[in-house]
């Protein structure tokens, strides 16, 4: 929550903004708890100091892969920094050890083909951009070495990507721990065969997504 007295002219904020959900620009006027902040977009608004927050200046354009990074982790600082990454088509990004991804609404196969499995196999957690390959090599990992059940929890509203995000994981997973054949076809296309099976036992279709489940 952002707190009186944290703000002075010329401090660079973001503001609340009933269109765009938030709009930045610089302190013009102090008044008690009410600020006159003059907005890079051209508008001039008045705010209470409740729904204004710090901008940091220095985050690089292209924004950060780890937003345990950012100077300030608000609501405002995070949308930025996705929006900057999805911008360049960076759907994957992380805070700390937590994956976000961003619907691309369009089909990427370059990310998650054979080279890009071998390529997350066993890096060091972080080395690579952020992706679903390697939360699901870490799971992997700490199961060989440890012997302990992992569980990787994928959530989001309706449409976001749970089912997609789910079919990486398993592709990685079952990359991994399937090479043995049986009856022909490998672990792994027996896995990944299973997910339409899965799928046709709760799909129903939901105002943003006509394939959910
Ligand atoms: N990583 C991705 N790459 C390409 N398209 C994607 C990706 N993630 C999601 N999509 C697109 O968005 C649509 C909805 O995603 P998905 O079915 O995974 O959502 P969901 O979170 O499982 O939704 P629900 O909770 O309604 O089942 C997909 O059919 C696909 O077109």
């Amino acid at each position: 929550m952002a707190s009186m007295g944290r703000f002075t002219v010329g401090s660079h904020v973001w503001v609340e903004d009933a269109d765009v959900a938030w709009i930045d620009g610089l302190v013009e006027e102090v008044h008690g708890d009410e600020l006159i902040i003059n907005c890079t977009s051209g508008k001039k608004v008045t705010a209470n100091v409740s729904s204004v927050y710090p901008k940091d200046v220095e985050v690089k354009r292209s924004g950060v892969e780890d937003m345990t990074r950012l100077a300030y982790l608000h609501e405002p600082g995070v949308l930025r920094n996705l929006k900057s990454r999805y911008g360049m088509n960076e759907i994957y990004t992380y805070t700390g050890n937590i994956l976000i991804a961003v619907n691309p609404f369009q089909r990427l196969p370059h990310l998650y083909n054979d080279h890009m499995m071998e390529m997350y196999k066993g890096a060091e957690f972080g080395e690579l951009s952020p992706h679903p390959f390697a939360m699901a090599d870490r799971a992997y990992r700490l199961m060989m070495n440890y012997g302990i059940s992992q569980a990787i929890l994928v959530s989001g509203e309706s449409g976001a990507g749970k089912t997609e995000s789910t079919k990486m994981l398993m592709q990685y997973l079952a990359f991994m721990g399937g090479k043995v054949e049986s009856g022909g076809r490998s672990v792994q296309q027996q896995v990944l065969e299973s997910n339409p099976v899965l799928e046709a036992f709760g799909n129903a279709k939901t105002v943003r997504n006509n394939n959910s489940r």
